[in-house]
């Protein structure tokens, strides 16, 4: 089953002069728990893309669809919910509340959603992933690696469709950078996850099952 299927995305700022095709017409689609590594140099359009994905922002022209979901189809409300409950986001700065133990980050965004926490599989989640003697720790007690951990098991605690991940482990040494990836590619195998993550780094993006390459905004390969 396809998780994801983007066609022809197009995304253009500014104009005449000044305008920037920063993705120029670009389609691929990843199956349900496949876990891709979206590269390229800098200004390709590799954040560009992940945010057209995640419906952070409108298209210029194309369309992408997540599971069988035309997501430009879907109202502002509807697409808050949307994300919530399909779309799993890990970026860079973990983004965890400081004033909230690391259950409470983890499990906020189903509450937020209304929805019962299947508190048997948060346990399984923090345990898969190390934490389960952090559970009750505040993130500034934790050490980066282990927030990024934590930023994870948030992504993954609404059993989203799909992860995007937008360079995860560009605040961790290449070790513990190592460690995280090796488990979000651990966990997306286990609970059969989509993910789609950017990085700069060659010896990650290896660890996925499959490379898109992107330079000025076009799909230079994927392999
Ligand atoms: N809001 C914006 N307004 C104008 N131009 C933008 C905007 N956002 C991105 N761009 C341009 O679009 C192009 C792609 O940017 P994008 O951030 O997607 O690249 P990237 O591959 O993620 O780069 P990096 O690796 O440096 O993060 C760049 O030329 C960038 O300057």
């Amino acid at each position: 089953m396809k998780s994801l299927r983007a066609e022809n995305l197009k995304k253009y700022y500014g104009a005449g002069n000044n305008l920037v095709k920063a993705l120029d017409g670009i389609s691929f689609s990843v199956d349900a728990g496949e876990f891709v590594a979206v590269v390229g140099t800098s200004g390709s359009g590799k954040s560009t893309l992940l945010h057209m994905l995640g419906g952070l922002d409108t298209l210029t022209e194309g369309k992408v669809w997540i599971e069988h979901q035309d997501i430009s189809q879907l109202s502002k409300d509807e697409l808050t919910i949307f994300r919530r409950r399909k779309i799993g986001f890990v970026f860079q700065s973990f983004n965890l509340l400081p004033l909230q133990n690391v259950y409470e980050n983890i499990v906020l965004p189903i509450q937020l959603d209304g929805q019962k926490v299947d508190e048997e599989y948060i346990q399984l989640i923090l345990e898969t992933l190390g934490l389960a003697d952090k559970k009750f720790e505040m993130p500034n007690n934790l050490s980066g690696g282990q927030q990024q951990r934590v930023a994870i098991a948030r992504a993954l605690a609404a059993k989203p469709a799909i992860i995007l991940a937008d360079e995860p482990t560009g605040n961790l040494d290449s070790k513990t950078a190592l460690d995280v990836l090796g488990l979000l590619k651990f966990t997306s195998k286990k609970w059969h996850q989509t993910i789609v993550m950017i990085t700069h780094n060659d010896d990650f993006a290896q660890l996925a099952d499959r490379i898109i390459r992107l330079e000025d905004g076009k799909l230079l390969g994927d392999d």
